[in-house]
């Protein structure tokens, strides 16, 4: 019976920080999809959508989608647009309990200056982004448990997913 934990939010708000926090207070394993994807096609994200382009990474994205949906008692971190894809959705919200990370879009671009690992916020405007923003809003609504991260550490962000979870989290043990 799977049994995760998945993070789900716009670029920079935290998923992988808080994910690994998340697991290592839970005692569970912790996987990042762009880690798994990066592992299986031995390239860096931004070299993948660069080479290969963005639906080769959303294919590969969702392949290990699949996989890590049917885990069990892990903390799963998505990149910010695995939501988009349906399948995606269904398999991730299968029996798992989907966290958004909520930030606003200038602490966004405030935390990711001049880092060149996000290809969509490279190659982009802010009213690209800020479209980017609005039209996954929607999707990210439709989590279980949202959470607000700005003005918190990643630590009080992980406690309130564990106070967040709590009865759920019991099923679990
Ligand atoms: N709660 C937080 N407060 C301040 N900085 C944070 C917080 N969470 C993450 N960060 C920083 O923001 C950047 C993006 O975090 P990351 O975990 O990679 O986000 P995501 O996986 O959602 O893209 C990193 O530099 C990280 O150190
Ligand atoms: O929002 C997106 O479409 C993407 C988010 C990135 O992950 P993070 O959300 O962890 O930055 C990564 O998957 C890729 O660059 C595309
Ligand atoms: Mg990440």
């Amino acid at each position: 019976m799977p049994c995760n934990i998945v993070l789900i939010g716009f670029m920079a708000s935290g998923k992988t920080t808080v994910g690994r926090l998340l697991a290592t207070y839970l005692t569970w394993e912790f996987v990042d999809t762009d880690g798994e994807i990066e592992k299986l096609v031995s390239s860096p994200i931004p070299a993948i959508f660069a080479q290969k382009g963005e639906a080769y990474f959303r294919q590969v994205e969702k392949e290990i989608i699949a996989r890590v949906a049917m885990a069990s008692r892990k903390v799963i971190a998505t990149g910010g647009g695995a939501i988009l894809d349906p399948e995606n959705r269904a398999r991730l919200w299968a029996d798992n309990k989907v966290v958004w990370l909520k930030i606003p879009l200038d602490t966004v671009w405030q935390r990711t200056a001049g880092d060149d690992s996000r290809p969509l916020l490279k190659g982009s405007t802010r009213e690209q982004v800020e479209a980017l923003f609005k039209q996954r809003e929607p999707y990210y609504a439709l989590a279980h448990l949202h959470v607000e991260v700005e003005g918190k550490s990643p630590g009080q962000i992980a406690q309130e997913i564990l106070e967040g979870l709590k009865v759920w989290l019991e099923s679990c043990r």
